[in-house]
Formats: C-alpha cells, sequence, structure tokens
C-alpha cells in the first residue's frame, strides 16, 4: 500500500509534492496503490474548496474523476488518510461538530459499480457520523388503504422516535398539504436532472407522475436520531430492497377493494379520473404486494385501531422501550489547529495546541473498526473518545475512558 504515511500528508502542501500547477493551492495528497488522490483546492485567501483530482503514477497523467454524493463545503484546511485502500478519511479544519469527518470513497463496491456503469473514473464523498441507523421502516400499499393515515398516528405518539422521508413528486400538491412537509413538489425535467445527478435511493412512475426517495430525506432523519418512516410504491419498495439501506418492508391491504373505493372517494382529494387510474392500479399494487417476496409483513387494514396496534407490536412499540426518549448522536469537537495520525483502526487527532495540552484530554480518538453503509449516504458508526496523551499514553488508546 502507497499510502502516505499520516503525520507527512498535512505537510503535503503546494509545489512540494512535486505535482506541479494542477495541485496549487492547499491541498492533501494521498496514494492508492498506482494513484495518488489530490484533494483541496484555492478558493480564496483563507478557505478551501474540496476538489478531487487524480494523479495516475504510470502513464504521468491527470484524471479529472466524476464526482458523486454531496461534497464537503469549504473549510480552512483538511487532513487525509487512506482506510483499506477503498476509502480516504478526511478530517476537515474549522468546521462545525457535525461536518468535520468525511469519507472519499475511491474503490468501494459502490464506486466500482458507478465506475462499469459511467466508464470512467469516479470517486464518491459519503459525511461521517457517529452511532448507528435503528432500520428504517418501508409501508406501501394502495392509494387510500390509510398509510398516511397510520404514520402520522405513528409520529403522533412517538415524535421523537419517528421521523417521515418527505419524498419529491411532480404531481400538484392537494390543498392541505404542504411544500417541504407532505412532500417536496418539484418540477419533472428538475427532478429528472436530480435522478441523473445519484441524488435519489429510489424513483418510480405512479399514477402518471414522478416521485422519489432523495438519500438526504433519508440521512436527515437518521441523523436526528430518528427511525425513518418511508411511504412508497411497490416498485419503489423493490429498489430500496435492492439498496444498501437495510429496512423493514411492510404492506398494508384494504379489507375489499369495495371498501378502498369508498375510503378514496371519501378522502375528496382526487378528481373521478384519478380515483378510477389509482384503483385500476390498486389490483396490480395488491398482486405484487402479496406475492413479490418483498414484504416482511402484511397488514389488513380493516378497523383502523387494530390495524394501528398490530403495526406498533411489529415494531416492538408495545412494551416499555417505547418510551424511551430518543436524541440525535452527538457531533465531534475539534480545535481548528491539529494534526492527524493513523494506528491499526483508529485514527489520532492530535489537539495538541498550548491551551489544550494543559486540559485533560488531547488526543481524540476516532475508532473505524465498525463502519456501515457509505455513499451514497452517509458512513456511520465512527466510534469517538478523548484520551490524554502524557497520562493514559498511547497504549491508552485501547481503552475508550
Ligand atoms: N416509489 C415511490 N413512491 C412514492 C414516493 N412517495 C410516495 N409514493 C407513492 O406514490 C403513491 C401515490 O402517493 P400520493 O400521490 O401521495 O397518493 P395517496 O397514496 O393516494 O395518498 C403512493 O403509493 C405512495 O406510497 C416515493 O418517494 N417513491
Ligand atoms: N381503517 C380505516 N377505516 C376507515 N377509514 C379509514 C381507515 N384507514 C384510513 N381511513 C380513511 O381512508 C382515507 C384514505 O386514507 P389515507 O391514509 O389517506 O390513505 P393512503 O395514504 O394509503 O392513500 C382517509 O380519509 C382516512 O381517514
Amino acid at each position: 500500500m502507497g499510502e502516505a504515511p499520516a503525520f507527512v500528508v498535512d505537510n503535503l502542501l503546494q509545489n512540494q509534492d512535486g505535482f506541479g500547477s494542477k495541485s496549487k493551492g492547499c491541498k492533501t495528497t494521498t496514494t492508492i496503490g498506482d494513484k495518488t488522490f489530490v484533494i483541496g483546492g484555492e478558493n480564496d485567501e483563507s478557505t478551501l474548496s474540496v476538489e478531487v483530482q487524480i494523479f495516475d503514477n504510470p502513464t504521468g497523467n491527470w484524471v479529472t474523476p466524476i464526482v458523486l454524493g454531496t461534497k464537503p463545503n469549504t473549510c480552512k484546511g483538511l487532513s487525509a488518510v487512506s482506510l483499506n485502500d477503498d476509502r480516504i478519511l478526511i478530517v476537515k479544519k474549522g468546521s462545525t461538530p457535525d461536518d468535520c469527518i468525511w469519507f472519499l470513497e475511491v474503490d468501494t463496491q459502490f464506486v466500482r459499480g458507478q465506475k462499469k456503469i459511467q466508464g470512467t473514473d469516479v470517486v464518491a464523498w459519503s459525511k461521517g457520523a457517529r452511532g448507528y441507523a435503528e432500520k428504517p421502516v418501508v409501508i406501501s400499499g394502495p392509494s387510500g388503504v390509510g398509510k398516511g393515515t397510520l404514520i402520522s398516528m405513528l409520529m403522533k405518539e412517538f415524535p421523537s422516535m419517528f421521523g417521515f422521508s418527505v419524498s419529491h413528486t411532480t404531481r400538484a400538491p392537494r390543498c392541505m398539504e404542504k411544500d417541504g412537509v407532505h412532500y417536496h413538489f418539484t418540477e419533472r425535467s428538475i427532478m429528472e436532472k436530480e435522478i441523473k445527478d445519484g441524488k435519489f435511493l429510489e424513483y418510480a412512475s405512479v399514477h402518471g407522475n414522478l416521485y422519489g426517495t432523495s438519500i438526504e430525506a433519508v440521512e436527515v432523519v437518521t441523523d436526528a436520531g430518528k427511525r425513518c418512516i418511508l411511504d412508497i410504491d411497490v416498485q419503489g419498495a423493490r429498489s430500496v430492497k435492492a439498496s444498501s439501506l437495510e429496512a423493514i418492508f411492510i404492506f398494508i391491504c384494504p379489507p375489499s377493494m369495495e371498501e378502498l373505493e369508498t375510503r378514496l372517494r371519501s378522502r375528496g382529494t382526487e378528481t373521478e379520473e384519478q380515483i378510477l387510474k389509482r384503483l385500476r392500479n390498486a389490483k396490480t399494487e395488491m398482486e405484487q404486494g402479496n406475492s413479490s417476496g418483498i414484504f416482511d409483513h402484511i397488514l389488513y387494514n380493516d378497523n383502523l385501531n387494530e390495524c394501528y396496534e398490530s403495526l406498533k407490536k411489529l415494531l416492538g412499540l408495545d412494551g416499555a422501550a417505547a418510551a424511551t426518549q430518543r436524541s440525535a448522536p452527538q457531533g465531534i469537537d475539534l480545535p481548528a489547529d491539529h494534526s492527524v495520525s493513523k494506528m491499526d483502526n483508529k485514527i489520532i487527532i492530535n489537539c495538541g495546541t498550548p491551551e489544550l495540552k494543559k486540559a485533560s484530554k488531547n488526543l481524540i480518538v476516532l475508532d473505524v473498526s465498525s463502519l456501515k453503509g457509505g455513499a451514497p449516504g452517509r458512513t456511520r458508526g465512527l466510534d469517538v473518545y478523548a484520551i490524554d496523551s502524557f497520562s493514559d499514553g498511547l497504549n491508552g488508546i485501547n481503552q475508550p475512558s
């Protein structure tokens, strides 16, 4: 492995790395195999934009890769450490606690798949986060069966536990629907462009409109420490099942097609034409829901309260655990001035400023041995703790305090 030692990386700045004009500005370099990844770029005098260039060592050529995912915003500087030769951990300087750890994936399964599709070099950004996510809950079923009603009941009873994945749609808002709350109402051309840019976990054409779950819609809920609920159709559920998002899949059935029609009509939100289209599609959805093998649970929504109790039971919410209050995992508070090194599966951030040296803990350890997820979503499972290099010694790194 040709990784630059982490303690050297911080010093590989402009014109010291032999890469000439392409590497102008305050950048960091990490070599993996034949490739050197140059990350960073001059923004203005005090900030750095986070660009990526690849130097192919055997040919001496520069490559500008396709960069997927939301890239980190500007910072005061950055350090880089290669992990398992498939991703580079980036520590941003002068960033907020929830924005200082990022991963640039250069050879993960996701990136390899994208390289095949795009036929060129691809890298992908993923923001690092502490803690793990609880399995999201995917709820599907024909229009009018009561999905929205059941989800509202769950969110009302457990507001700190669940968060709703706000989908994008090209359909027009109903009179009580709010943009950004019930849906992100959008135009087809904009949504198609964002789908092309890789911003969506899944999307489908449903009842003549485009619907989709953005990666961000799921991640913001999880960032807030909540369990994400997705109300999506069977096609979307199939795509999520095939993605890296491990979820629980629930299909809601009506007691009969006649009752479904009654509910749709009594809701009074659709035109006659739209109702008929939804009823036609309901037949196919019911067949797929019952036989596709996608769904872990099938619930019949005959009596609303009974169905709600069954839903709570299968989500493990009928006992004492239901009362537990959730809170968002904390970020990582780093001083602007620090250096980074690596020891096995641990990244050591030395916050050795004179003031911090006097404080009790001057080393922050990022344990990266149990990472989960990654691009196109977050990289979760960062374990973070502080030690004192003077009294704990570096041996203390194996003993979280
Ligand atoms: N694939 C997919 N389906 C969605 C998404 N959001 C909503 N849907 C589905 O689109 C269908 C129509 O939703 P909507 O227009 O709100 O009508 P309703 O089901 O009658 O309330 C429903 O089956 C939803 O589950 C999404 O992000 N992706
Ligand atoms: N078990 C039920 N019995 C009778 N009406 C119901 C039941 N569940 C939901 N409804 C009603 O049916 C209509 C459609 O429900 P909604 O939650 O909007 O369905 P969906 O989100 O699946 O399209 C609403 O007017 C709702 O109040």
